[in-house]
């Protein structure tokens, strides 16, 4: 039997530190601030709402969500943008993706400031991340895949990882992210000849394609760690992940579940985030204000 390796002790410790934080900065009189800007009601959109709002609330960040109707044009949408970009009392914004049709991502990812982004819009950040600059934000999403892999030792260093999903959103970033810890980064999409292939010879395999269990026990070998990014809802109405969880968790390492997994450690990493534009946007860092608390 693998090890099921679950997000909440991840997502307790990150918690327990950015608590401490936010209470550090109250000395100063300062307050973090999300602003989720929310086009519509679409039901994955409102789930991750509820999450991160319940977090935010937990380690004491303020929250405002921008409602704007589904049918919303594009000037509006931008002015809506440029009004947070210019409030002071904000420092992250999570604009949910993907947009509806009328709204042009490419130029929308440019109106963001990239100083608020705490999500990985702006092309900024995404550069930042490319060349490992830690002033920048990488997704929440992949940095807890990341953090996962952290709380439990396992050492990409010159792994073989094959990341199944190359979306902006999942599968690019979190390759990023490895070859920046110098994995050897397969990165299987549409396009791929033979996925299983790839993902029978990794060390470890990292999954996100929005497909219920698509990576069957015969797509993992012996021994490998096994992280499924995938929130799905099956046709029985179960949340499930995109693996074959069921039939995997004999054979690898460690897998981690769908639900209690990859997804329960993501709005950790966007509370994380808002205080740390807080404290760039305040000039603060964490030393000083620990000074002025002795
Ligand atoms: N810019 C952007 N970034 C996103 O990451 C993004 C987005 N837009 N648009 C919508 C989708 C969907 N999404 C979900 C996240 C968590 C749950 C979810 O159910 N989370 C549970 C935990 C689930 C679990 O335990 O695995 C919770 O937070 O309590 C669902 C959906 C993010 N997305």
């Amino acid at each position: 039997m693998g090890e099921i390796i679950k997000g909440k002790p991840v997502a307790d410790s990150i918690t327990e530190e950015l608590i401490q934080e936010v209470e550090l900065l109250s000395v100063r009189g300062i307050t973090p601030k999300l602003a989720i800007v929310r086009v519509g009601a679409r039901g994955d959109d409102l789930a991750y709402e509820k999450g991160a709002l319940t977090k935010c609330k937990k380690v004491g960040i303020e929250t405002q969500v921008v409602e704007l109707a589904a049918d919303i044009t594009q000037d509006d949408f931008i002015a809506k943008l440029q009004e947070l970009n210019n409030d002071a009392s904000v420092n992250g914004m999570l604009i949910f993706r993907p947009l509806p049709q009328q709204l042009d991502e490419s130029v929308i990812k440019y109106i963001i400031s990239p100083e608020k982004d705490v999500d990985c819009f702006s092309p900024v950040n995404v550069g930042k991340m490319t060349e490992g600059d830690e002033t920048g934000f990488p997704p929440c999403t992949p940095t807890a895949v990341m953090e996962i892999l952290k709380f439990y030792d396992v050492d990409v260093k010159g792994k073989d990882v094959t990341v199944v999903g190359a979306s902006m959103v999942v599968g690019k970033p979190v390759s990023i992210l490895l070859l920046n810890e110098f994995a050897t980064v397969t990165t299987c999409h549409i396009f791929t000849k033979d996925s299983a292939k790839m993902t029978k010879e990794a060390d470890v395999v990292v999954v996100g394609v929005g497909v219920p269990r698509l990576v069957k026990e015969n797509w993992v070998r012996e021994g490998a760690v096994v992280i499924d990014v995938g929130i799905n809802v099956d046709k029985d109405g179960n949340m499930c992940g995109d693996t074959d969880f069921d039939n995997i968790v004999d054979k690898a390492a460690m897998i981690t579940p769908v639900p209690g997994g990859v997804g329960s450690v993501t709005t950790s990493i966007l509370a994380k985030h808002v205080i740390k534009a807080c404290k760039q946007q305040n000039h603060v860092n964490s030393k000083e204000i620990e000074a002025v608390m002795n």
